[in-house]
Order: structure tokens, then sequence, then C-alpha cells
């Protein structure tokens, strides 16, 4: 369990972030551009002291009263936008800083990180040569080499083009899969913090205004979230079976089965997926005659007006609904043709389903 309340004010603004998020996983600090995430991933790491805030950290506190741990004394990993390797030395001698740093035992060892993040083709190579999502990757290993307790990461993506960002993302997801380092992951792109968190902190003006899973968080008509635009639903499931001749998987969610393009591995692994709710349209029985694959019995629970015209409706899969909670995105006229009203039973039809990430 990481408990952090963090207060005080930096100039002209007032931070008064107090959140209780799981010891373990991704939890995203999401919110506007000066909401205040970076100074709480700097209280954390101890880089910046407010008087009359607290942090424990699976159940060891770094700062309580007049108890404040100096950043050296803190077991945490930093990542920042930008990578600050040595320019002097290569790419693995970067890296066995890290290893250096940690002093003790090592928890993780250098063969897993070079694993982990496919870093082995890279090892002698000058960071002067690196591509800035290459250069990342290996900030990313020194500071898991470093053995930390908590990892901070502080938009690690934003500095890098979408090519690069796609590319960095499975490699992320891999970490989230193998190491159990709770990881607090600052972004202010959703669709990152969906592929990636399992607890989201949203925060609004220095003030959290929600903390919890994320798939709650998301389609919660009474946050930000499900107004913004082209929201979308996590939904965590489990494979009960692969198709190879046609390269699907079919994976069971709380109130369904889904198909899923790929091969998610076997029966019974975890898998995340995210559902756009423009994906997903709504009719009153199933579908004849269709080339969409998931159509789905679900329960209207709520509708929000979006932007435009547009309806984002809030569904929970199953007969009598009460499954996984999942939005569609269809216009005010749709809704009004079939005359569509919360406590309806329809069917959901999902266009496309993608796996979010392996093991949530
Ligand atoms: N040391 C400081 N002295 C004065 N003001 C500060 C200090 N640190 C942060 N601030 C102010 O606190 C506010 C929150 O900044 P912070 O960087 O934490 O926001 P953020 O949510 O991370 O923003 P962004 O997404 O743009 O990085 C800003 O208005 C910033 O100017």
């Amino acid at each position: 369990m990481i408990e952090a309340d963090f207060r005080g004010r930096l100039g002209g603004f007032d931070l008064s972030a107090r959140f209780t998020v799981p010891g373990r996983g991704i939890t995203a600090l999401f919110g506007p551009s000066g909401c205040g995430k970076t100074s709480v991933l700097r209280g954390m790491a101890g880089l910046m002291r407010l008087p009359g805030s607290r942090l424990a950290v699976n159940g060891e506190v770094w700062q309580e009263g007049r108890r404040f741990l100096p950043p050296h004394r803190r077991a945490i990993g930093y990542v920042f936008q930008e990578a600050s390797l040595f320019p002097h030395l290569s790419v693995e001698q970067n890296l066995r800083f890290g290893l250096r740093r940690s002093g003790g035992a090592a928890r993780i060892g250098m063969e897993e990180v070079i694993g982990l993040l496919g870093i082995a083709p890279l090892l002698d190579r000058p960071t002067a040569m690196l591509s800035g999502g290459e250069r990342q990757r290996i900030a990313i290993g020194r500071a898991l080499l470093s053995q930390p307790r908590l990892l901070l990461m502080d938009e690690p993506l934003s500095a890098l083009d979408r090519f690069s960002k796609d590319e960095i993302l499975p490699y992320l997801e891999r970490l989230h899969a193998a190491l159990s380092i709770p990881v607090l992951y600052v972004s202010h792109d959703i669709t990152e913090v969906e592929r990636l968190a399992d607890t989201l902190v949203l925060m609004e003006a220095g003030r959290v205004r929600a903390a919890g899973p994320i798939a709650d968080l998301l389609a919660d008509p009474s946050l930000p979230l499900i107004r913004m635009p082209n929201p979308a639903a996590v939904v965590d499931g489990r494979v009960v079976a692969t198709d190879p001749a046609y390269g699907l998987s079919e994976v069971e969610v709380p109130g369904g089965r889904l198909m899923v393009p790929g091969d998610l591995g076997a029966p019974g692994t975890r898998c995340r997926l995210r559902i756009p709710a423009s994906d997903v349209s709504l009719g009153r029985g199933m579908p004849e005659d269709t080339t969409i694959l998931n159509a789905l019995p679900a329960r209207i629970e709520g509708a929000e007006q979006g932007p435009g015209h547009q309806m984002t409706v809030r569904l929970s899969l199953g007969d009598q609904g009460g499954g996984a909670a999942i939005l569609s995105g269809i216009s005010r006229l749709s809704w009004d043709r079939l005359a569509l009203r919360p406590g309806d039973l329809v069917v959901a039809r999902l266009k496309a389903v993608a796996l979010a990430h392996p093991d949530p």
C-alpha cells in the first residue's frame, strides 16, 4: 500500500493531494497541465520537503511529522521525460552505474533487465548513437537496476514521437507483467494510461478528484473522464481458448465472452482489453448477417451528453447486466430513434477489441 498526503504552498500554488493506492502494479497520476502531478512525484522522491505531509510505502514511513528520509535513503528509481544518460559511457556502463548505486544484493539482475527491455543489441553502443526510445529504455533499465522499492516515472514517453512511443509501450507492458515493483506514472495522455495503469489518481488544481481502479474511474459519470473526446473502457478478462486457424483468442470477461485478435496465451492467462466507446454500437436484438464478431447482451446503466450531438452510453455486460462496464458512443438521433433508456436490455456490438496489456 502507498499512502501519500502532500500539502503545502508552492509559490502561488496550493497542493493538497491525498491518496492511498495499492503497493503493486502501475498507478497513473493523471490530470491537466499544472495540476500538481510532478510536484507529488518530487514529494515522493524527497526532492521537495513540504512540512505536514506524509508518505508510507508498503509499510515503511518515508515522511511523517519530523521524520523525513532524504532522497538517497529512499529506495526509488526516477525516470524523467528525457533520459539523462552519461554521454562518455557506453550503454552497458550506464546500466552498471545503476547496479552499483544499489550497493546490496540485486533482486533485479542485469540479465533480466537486458531481456525485458530488449537492450542486448545496444550494450556496446555509445549513448550518443541511440534513438530517443532506446535512450529511454536504458534510463528505465538503469533505474530498475538500482533495486528500487518504488519506481517514479514522469511522462517518460512525452518527449518521444508517436513511432517511438508505440515501440516502447510494449516494453513497459512487459515490465508491468514481470516485476512486482510499484510504479507511479505521471501522464496526461489518457490512451497511455488506459494501456498501462491498474489504478488511477485523477488530479485537478492541486487536489485529488478521485483515486481507484482505472476501469471504475473511466466509466464513472461523476468524473470528467467520460466526457473527454474518444472515451474508452478497460475490461479485465481471462483467456478461455485460442483459435490459431483464425488468429483469435476467446476471452471471458464479467458478463460475456469476447473474440480478440491474436494469440493471448494459454487458457487461464489473464489480460486486459481496451474498448473505445466509438467501436461499440447498440441494437435491440442480436444482429444477423454481420461481420462483427462480438455481440453481447448488456444493460444500459445511464447516458451522458458528449461533445456535439453525441451520447456516451454506460453499459454493463450480461443478460441482465451486472457485468463489466463498457461505453458506447452513439449519436443522439440513434438514441432517440431506438427510444433507448437507462435500464433497457440491449445488444452491444463491438467492432474492435484490442489487448491493452497482458496480465493485469
Ligand atoms: N518549487 C516551486 N515553486 C513555485 N511554484 C511551483 C514549484 N513547483 C511547482 N510549482 C507550481 O505548481 C504548479 C504545479 O506544477 P507541477 O509541475 O506539479 O504540475 P504538473 O501537473 O506536473 O504539470 P505538467 O503536466 O505541465 O508537467 C504549477 O503552477 C507550478 O508552477
